[in-house]
């Protein structure tokens, strides 16, 4: 296949796949930015985690918050577990890379911080040991998966929100958890700060 139908056949993946998951995901997304307003408005923060392009994506999610996403606002509190080499090596190094997040958790978090936890697989060992962290720790947790939502869905408390997407490359579903993201950056504003429509 030459290169130009190679692209072609990618966007044409893309589109597909946030086409099919559009209708499937709008009712958790909204879900999931209800949950996270509700902490904002009881001084509560949200911290964010995912390995490879899904650590991209927490930070994604906690610059915007911080800074700004479309509009001047009040920055608000978010923090991406996945940005500090000296915490990370070190605890990858003395205990395990399956605490790598669990263990900020544990100090970070409160109850009634969200937790965005972020995997295509659904099985990612930090991910899972992170999770039961933020549980431990009375926080709620919104889960970004893909595939079959792997051993994060079971692990979930009614209180939760999981956003699966239909889909099974990790490229795909990779795409669809940042424009998730901008939905709820997005719905987040529109509800603190009003419509700006
Ligand atoms: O970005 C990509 C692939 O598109 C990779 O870096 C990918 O994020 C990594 O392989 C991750 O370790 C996959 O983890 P997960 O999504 O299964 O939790
Ligand atoms: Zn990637």
């Amino acid at each position: 296949m030459d290169m130009q139908s190679r692209i072609r056949q990618l966007f044409q993946a893309s589109i597909d796949t946030k086409q099919q998951a559009m209708d499937v995901l709008a009712p958790h997304i909204e879900q999931a930015s209800q949950v996270m307003v509700n902490a904002l408005l009881n001084e509560g923060k949200m911290l964010s985690c995912g390995n490879g392009g899904s650590a991209g994506d927490a930070q994604h999610f906690s610059s915007e918050l911080l800074n700004r996403f479309e509009r001047e606002r009040p920055s608000l509190p978010a923090i991406a577990l996945t940005t500090d080499s000296s915490t990370i090596t070190s605890i990858a190094n003395d205990y395990s890379y399956n605490e790598v997040f669990s263990k900020q958790i544990r100090a970070l978090g409160q109850p009634g911080d969200v937790l965005l936890a972020i995997s295509t697989s659904g099985n990612s060992a930090n991910i899972i040991q992170a999770i039961q962290a933020a549980h431990d720790r009375e926080m709620i947790v919104v889960a970004l998966t893909g595939r079959d939502g792997g051993g994060m869905a079971s692990l979930l408390l009614p209180e939760d929100v999981e956003i699966r997407v239909p889909a099974n490359v990790t490229a795909r579903i990779q795409e669809v958890h940042l424009l998730t993201i901008h939905c709820l950056c997005d719905l987040i504003d529109s509800q603190l700060f009003g419509s700006e429509e």
